[in-house]
């Protein structure tokens, strides 16, 4: 799967609040009330990206859950990373 072009992401990201394109990645941090409630939080992004094969890097500093998502394959963004941010979402939203 290619990446997609600047354009195509500028596009896609107007859909995702909060997400934004940091060079070859998508990124978003998530806060949350306590360090179990985040951790939580991970558990539940990882059961998604396994299903998905499609893994974020993760990175958890107390409350505060950093998200980066891009196309190791593509070595940019694709359609794959939309997916999983728009899954993330949801999971956030629940
Ligand atoms: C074979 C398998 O689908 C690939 O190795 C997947 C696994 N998960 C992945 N996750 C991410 N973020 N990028 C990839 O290119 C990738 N490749």
């Amino acid at each position: 799967m290619p990446a997609l072009s600047d354009i195509e992401i500028q596009r896609s990201l107007g859909a995702l609040p909060g997400w934004s394109r940091k060079g070859d990645t998508l990124v978003k941090s998530y806060h949350f009330a306590t360090f179990p409630a985040g951790v939580a939080f991970i558990a539940q992004v990882a059961d998604i990206a396994e299903a998905m094969q499609h893994h974020p890097d993760i990175d958890i500093r107390y409350t505060k859950v950093h998200f980066s998502l891009s196309t190791h394959d593509a070595g940019g963004i694709t359609p794959k990373d939309f997916d999983l941010a728009r899954a993330i979402e949801e999971l956030a939203a629940a």
